[in-house]
């Protein structure tokens, strides 16, 4: 189905894009990372609104596929442009470390997707918040910072798992504050979770946030409540379950059956995209989330982990590489100093990592 203008109208009509974020003037003195948790929020939430909407009218001509060989579609570069203006708004001085920019949008080549990008865009701000063309690709390259271990900058994956998205799987819209180098807030929004996995067939649209040192918790897309979330008290490894990427060539599939064994574990992996992974985890629908590097070339990058990362430590987990480090996000706009990721319960995290050490490192 083509996308329309009046049917993105319909579907994105909103409050003001500034009345809805005025209110958030009052927290500026507040401290604990309040006002950008409220913000991130807000921002995850109408990125995930977009996304929902694109993928109910996505065309074959609304995907590319970038120099990595990876997809991107008008939702990731709406997403970000969405999310990179909430920023730019509430935290003018932050840098941003987003995923995408707007190269494949610009000149005659890029011009039909533009226009569908500036489309959507505009369709979730308020009418007097509506941004040019010039605005919009700006705000999308807002996102190019190279991060570091100085100072305040937000990692943003504004869909991750973008073929999980095109595959109407799990995807999810991540951003996570990080300062000097430590990520002190995450907000996942995962549209396609299910609010409670015991109940797949009922509502889905799960929102998921941490801040450093003030738990873990998860709501609906749709009521504001947060419930807290944690890890599930599993007393052994023989009783956890793991769950990996769908692709293989994200994660080995024949070193995790190898792992599993040597863990006890008789249960089929859970296999979904995205940083789902660690919100499953988190909450206790499953228990181990092995990232196992497929090449000696891949590096990760921080806007696929940062979220998850806080999360799960804020859930009572524990998050390493494949040498038990933990993720390094001081160092740029990837986890070069890592190799892989494991994450689970902090009291069965060593010997998990023992397992994985034995089966990789094995001469
Ligand atoms: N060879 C590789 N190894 C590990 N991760 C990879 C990879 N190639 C791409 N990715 C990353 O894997 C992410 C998806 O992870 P998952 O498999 O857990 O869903 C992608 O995010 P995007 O979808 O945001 O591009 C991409 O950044
Ligand atoms: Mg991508
Ligand atoms: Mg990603
Ligand atoms: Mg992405």
């Amino acid at each position: 189905m083509m996308l329309t203008p009046a049917r993105y109208i319909v579907l994105h009509k909103r409050k003001a894009f500034s009345s809805s974020l005025s209110k958030y003037k009052t927290y500026s003195a507040m401290s604990d990372y309040a006002k950008e948790r409220k913000v991130a929020i807000q921002a995850v939430l109408t990125a995930s609104t977009v996304c929902q909407s694109v993928f109910q009218h996505l065309v074959a001509n609304e995907t590319l596929t970038k120099n990595d060989k990876s997809p991107v579609t008008v939702a990731d570069f709406s997403a970000q442009a969405i999310i990179n203006t909430y920023l730019q708004k509430e935290f003018e001085k932050d840098p941003i470390v987003g995923e995408e920019d707007s190269k494949d949008l610009q000149g005659d080549a890029g011009k039909a997707l533009r226009e569908k990008v500036v489309f959507l865009t505009n369709g979730v701000l308020g009418d007097n918040e509506k941004l040019t063309e010039k605005q919009i690709l700006d705000a999308i390259d807002r996102g190019n910072y190279g991060g570091g271990s100085k100072g305040r900058h937000w990692a943003l994956d504004p869909i991750d798992g973008t073929k999980g998205f095109l595959r109407g799987g799990q995807y999810a819209v991540c951003l996570a504050l990080i300062v000097d180098g430590v990520v002190q807030v995450g907000v996942i929004g995962c549209p396609n979770l299910p609010v409670d996995h015991k109940h797949p067939e009922g509502n889905r649209g799960s929102l998921f946030v941490a801040v450093r040192g003030q738990g873990a918790f998860q709501r609906s897309f749709t009521d504001e409540t947060e419930k807290p979330i944690h890890f599930s008290d599993i007393q052994s490894t023989e009783e956890a379950t793991f769950c990996e990427s769908v692709e293989a060539a994200h994660s080995s599939h024949g070193d995790a059956v190898e792992i599993a064994k040597e863990l006890g574990i008789t249960g089929e992996p859970v296999r979904m995209d995205s940083q789902a992974k660690y919100c499953s985890i988190a909450r206790g629908d499953a228990d181990i989330y092995l990232r196992l590097p497929t090449s000696k070339a891949y590096v990760e990058k921080i806007w696929d982990h940062a979220s998850g990362n806080v999360l799960v430590t804020e859930a009572g987990g524990r998050v390493t590489d494949i040498d038990g480090k933990p993720l390094d996000f001081s160092v740029g706009r990837t986890l070069e100093k890592n190799k892989g990721v494991i994450a689970s319960k902090s009291d069965i995290h060593d010997k998990v990592l023992k397992a994985v050490q034995k089966v990789l490192f094995k001469p």
